[in-house]
């Protein structure tokens, strides 16, 4: 089953309610479902005392117990989490006295908590957006990749209660105001406020003083795209017709034989375009290019109708992007 334009995990947590009555979770059971679509596999929600963290999950790692909250050993950390970390191996090495009850990427970020406290942060290499809640003092954090490829929304309601949620759709409502949280940002209950976590030293330079080097921007784009490749569940590449999405289909074609993935489903790529009946001559172009590259299935839909039932699924799902500048919409996908 393909699931629904827009899918990645969905997260919501709400800490600090003024009201622990049934009827606020199941609210808060309500405003989670409002992101169903970003997660079609498991919802899970864990509440402790005034504190709820729900999340809706699309599995991509360990698809059979990685259900989300994830916790530590004796579950006195608590995590929802929307993204994939990649180097997720190499941390757990780091972590050789901990117990991992699961295969997700994802639980490192609690054990990781309990080891270095809040400033694990930049050991991540991937793309997040979580909220932890350490039970023991009631203290949590919530957590942003460097530049913002998974959403996260923060609200305040009036009752004192802290909001975070992957689409503004689930807090709007119940929130007295919200932000869009900042990519690369931590916020920390026990200090009450934001910080940049991501801070590389370029960031002060305004002109770049690392030189022009083609062959270390296609080493470091190859790895990129290779280390992408981390999934348990069958994937493929949207491709737009241009240069990028064919770039990333052909180094994916040319290392997919070395996935695990591949041992499992077959290391033919699938890749996907949406287009119009007038554009099929670059349709026809890119099916060239792809198959010359490597071996690929194309699927595409040339139908004006089905076309625009996908954009209306699309917009449904941006919608509560459009009042934000432009290059902040493709970040809810
Ligand atoms: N879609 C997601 O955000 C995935 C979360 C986590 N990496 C998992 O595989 O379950």
């Amino acid at each position: 089953q393909v699931p629904p334009a827009g899918t990645m995990c969905g997260i919501l947590a709400v800490l600090g309610v003024g009201d622990v009555s049934l009827a606020k979770r199941s609210r808060i059971i309500e405003l989670s479902r409002r992101l169903r679509h970003r997660g079609p596999d498991w919802s899970g929600i864990h509440s402790f005392e005034d504190c709820y963290l729900a999340h809706q999950r699309l599995a991509i790692v360990d698809p059979t117990s990685g259900d989300q909250p994830l916790y530590n050993e004796d579950k006195t950390v608590v995590v929802t989490v929307n993204g994939e970390i990649y180097n997720h191996e190499e941390l757990k090495a780091k972590l050789k006295h901990h117990k991992f009850q699961t295969g997700s990427d994802c639980e490192v970020i609690a054990h990781l908590y309990e080891e270095y406290g809040e400033e694990f942060v930049d050991m991540l290499d991937g793309m997040f957006s979580f909220v932890l809640l350490d039970t023991r003092d009631k203290s949590f954090i919530a957590a942003r990749d460097a530049i913002g490829i998974c959403p996260l929304y923060m609200g305040w309601g009036l009752d004192g209660s802290v909001w975070f949620s992957s689409e503004m759709k689930a807090l709007s409502d119940d929130c007295e105001r919200f932000i869009s949280f900042p990519p690369g940002h931590l916020y920390s209950s026990k200090t009450g406020g934001l910080r940049r976590w991501y801070n590389p030293p370029w960031f002060s330079e305004s002109i770049p003083s690392a030189p022009y080097d083609p062959l270390l921007i296609r080493e470091s784009f190859e790895k990129a795209v290779i280390k992408r490749l981390m999934t348990d569940v069958p994937f493929g590449v949207l491709l737009s017709g241009g240069l990028d999405s064919s770039l990333v289909a052909s180094v994916v074609s040319r290392h997919l034989a070395e996935t695990k993935v591949a041992r499992q489903w077959g290391n033919k790529l699938h890749t996907f375009c949406i287009g119009l009946k007038r554009a099929l001559l670059i349709l026809k172009l890119l099916r060239k290019l792809l198959t010359t590259l490597a071996q690929c299935i194309m699927n595409y839909t040339s139908q004006c109708r089905r076309a625009l039932m996908l954009w209306k699924k699309l917009f449904i799902t941006s919608r509560h992007m459009m009042s934000r500048p432009l290059e902040q919409v493709p970040q809810c996908f």
